[in-house]
C-alpha cells in the first residue's frame, strides 16, 4: 500500500482534484463504482486518458481501494451531497481502521455534516467537511478549499489541499482550517449565496443593457470596460458567454430561460430564517430562478398584464455600472453577516478576513472587491463601517435608485438591484415601521411590546379599543 491520498467518486470535480494531486506528484488512489448497465471501469478508463496519472491506481473494488492506502488513510469523496455520503461511508467502514480520515469534498449541508463527524468519532475515524469551490476548471488547477471539523486531522491532511489549491496574491494556499463541525461546508453555502446573487446582478444588468438596445458583442464590450473597476471571475466569463456564437446568433439567445439549481442557494434562505439573519439578496436571486421556471405561466400572464419595457430607460452605462458595484457590496455584507451570526450562534470563531482571503482565487465569486475586504475585516466584522465602503456606498446609491427607479418606470425586471437599495435604505433607517408592526401584534394576539421610552426592556400590553 503506497498511496498517500484516496479519491473516491470521479464525476466532474472528482476527476479534475485526481489529476490536479497527481500534477503535484502525489502518490493517489482513485475509486468509482461500477455504474449500473455501463460495462465499462470508470476509474482504469480514466487513467488511461491522462498521462499525469500513470503512477495513479485505479479502483472499482473498495477493499483493494482502501488496501492500496498508506495509514492512517485519506480518503476525499466526492459524490452528490446527501444520503449518497451516508451509504458510501457505511461501504467504508469495514475496510478503514482507528485514525483513518474522510474527507468530505461535496456541497453537504453542514447540519449534516456535523451529524457525521460525530457518528464517525464513534467509530473511531476523523471527518472533515470541506467546501470546495471552482468547478471543472479550478479544481483542476487550483480550487478555494474550506475545510472544517477535526483540526488535528486536518493537519494530516493540510500538506494536500494547501497544494493542489489555488494561491492567493502573495503565493498563500486558498485554503485553511475553517473551524469546528460542519462550518466548512457553511462558509461554502453562503459562497453559494453570494454566487447566485453575483450572477442575478449580471443577468439583471444585460437585460438593462439589452434595453439601452445594446446586442451581445455590445454587452460583452461593456462588461469588459468594467474589468478595470469591478473586477470578477464571474464578470470576465459573462462578457465571454455574450461573446460565443453559434452560426451567425449569440448562443446566449437560444438558451431556455429556466435557471436551474442544486440547492445551496435554497440551503442558505433557509440558514438565514432560521438565525434570523435578513439575507434578502440571496432570497431574492434563489426566488428569481424560481420564478424564472414558471416559464409557461410568464407566458401566459405576459398577454394579461402588458408590459412596457420601452428603451426609453433615461440611464447611462455608467449609472448601471455604479448601481451594479452598490448591489455587490450589498450583497458581500449580506453574505459575511450570516457568516459572523453563525460563527456567534455556533460558537465557531470564524476569521473573516481569512475567508475572504482564500475567496481571492480559485472560488467562483474571486473577485478585486473580495482581495479589498481582506483588508477591511482585519479591522471590522460589518463591512457597512468601512470609510472606503461607506464613501462608495454613498456615492453609487444616487445612480442605483435612478436606475432602479427608471427600471420600473419601464417595467425592466431588476429584482435584486431593487432589493439592494431597499435593504440599504431597511438597515440604516433609525426609526423603522416595526412599531407598527408590533402594534398590531399585540392588538390581536397580545404579542406585547416594549417602549421607546422604557430601556428596561419589559413588555407592555395595551387594551385597543
Ligand atoms: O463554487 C463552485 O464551484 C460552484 O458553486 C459549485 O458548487 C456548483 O457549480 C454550484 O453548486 C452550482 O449551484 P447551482 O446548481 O445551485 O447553481
Amino acid at each position: 500500500n503506497t498511496s498517500e491520498f484516496g479519491l473516491f467518486g470521479l464525476g466532474v470535480m472528482g476527476k479534475s482534484l485526481c489529476r490536479n494531486l497527481a500534477n503535484n506528484g502525489f502518490k493517489i488512489s482513485m475509486f468509482n463504482r461500477h455504474v449500473a448497465g455501463v460495462e465499462v471501469d470508470v476509474a482504469k478508463n480514466f487513467k488511461a486518458e491522462y498521462s499525469e496519472l500513470s503512477h495513479a491506481k485505479a479502483f472499482d473494488d473498495i477493499a483493494a481501494f482502501v488496501n492500496s492506502l498508506q495509514q492512517p488513510r485519506r480518503i476525499m469523496l466526492m459524490v452528490n451531497a446527501g444520503k449518497t455520503i451516508d451509504y458510501v461511508i457505511e461501504d467504508l467502514l469495514p475496510y478503514l481502521s482507528e485514525n483513518d480520515i474522510i474527507i468530505d469534498g461535496g456541497n453537504s449541508n453542514y447540519k449534516k455534516t456535523k451529524e457525521r463527524n460525530t457518528y464517525l468519532k464513534t467509530k473511531g475515524i476523523h471527518f472533515i467537511g470541506t467546501g470546495v469551490s471552482g468547478g471543472e476548471e479550478g479544481a483542476l488547477k487550483g480550487p478555494s478549499i474550506m475545510p472544517s471539523g477535526d483540526k488535528e486531522a486536518y493537519k494530516n491532511v493540510a500538506q494536500f489541499l494547501e497544494t493542489i489549491s489555488a494561491k492567493d496574491k502573495n503565493g498563500l494556499p486558498c485554503c485553511t482550517y475553517v473551524g469546528p463541525e460542519g462550518s466548512g461546508q457553511f462558509i461554502k453555502m453562503v459562497h453559494n449565496g453570494v454566487e447566485y446573487v453575483e450572477m442575478q446582478l449580471l443577468a439583471e444588468v444585460a437585460t438593462i443593457l439589452e434595453s439601452l438596445g445594446q446586442n451581445p458583442d455590445d454587452i460583452a464590450n461593456t462588461l469588459d470596460s468594467w474589468k478595470a473597476t469591478a473586477n470578477s471571475y464571474l464578470l470576465e466569463i459573462t462578457a465571454t458567454i455574450f461573446r460565443k456564437k453559434e452560426g451567425d446568433d449569440w448562443l446566449v439567445n437560444k438558451i431556455l430561460d429556466k435557471a436551474g439549481n442544486k440547492g445551496t442557494g435554497n440551503w442558505t434562505t433557509i440558514a438565514s430564517a432560521e438565525l434570523g439573519v435578513p439575507s434578502t439578496l440571496i432570497a431574492s436571486a434563489l426566488f428569481s430562478r424560481y420564478i424564472s421556471f414558471y416559464k409557461e405561466e410568464r407566458v401566459q400572464l405576459n398577454k394579461n398584464f402588458e408590459n412596457s419595457n420601452t428603451s426609453e430607460l433615461n440611464v447611462t452605462t455608467n449609472d448601471i455600472l455604479e448601481a451594479y458595484q452598490f448591489a455587490r457590496i450589498i450583497n458581500h455584507y449580506q453574505g459575511f453577516k450570516l457568516i459572523s451570526e453563525a460563527s456567534n450562534k455556533f460558537e465557531w470563531h470564524l476569521n473573516l478576513s481569512e475567508i475572504a482571503r482564500i475567496w481571492t482565487n480559485g472560488c467562483i465569486i474571486r473577485s478585486t472587491l473580495m482581495e479589498d475586504l481582506v483588508a477591511v475585516f482585519k479591522h471590522t466584522t460589518n463591512i457597512l463601517t468601512n470609510p472606503e465602503l461607506i464613501n462608495k456606498v454613498n456615492n453609487y446609491k444616487s445612480s442605483a435608485k435612478k436606475v432602479v427607479s427608471e427600471c420600473i418606470l419601464n417595467d425592466v425586471t431588476t429584482p435584486a438591484l431593487a432589493e439592494a437599495i431597499q435593504f440599504l435604505n431597511g438597515i440604516t433607517t433609525k426609526y423603522a415601521s416595526a412599531n407598527i408592526i408590533q402594534a398590531q401584534r399585540d392588538y390581536f394576539g397580545a404579542h406585547t411590546y416594549q417602549r421607546l421610552d422604557d430601556d428596561s426592556g419589559k413588555s407592555y400590553h395595551s387594551n385597543w379599543n
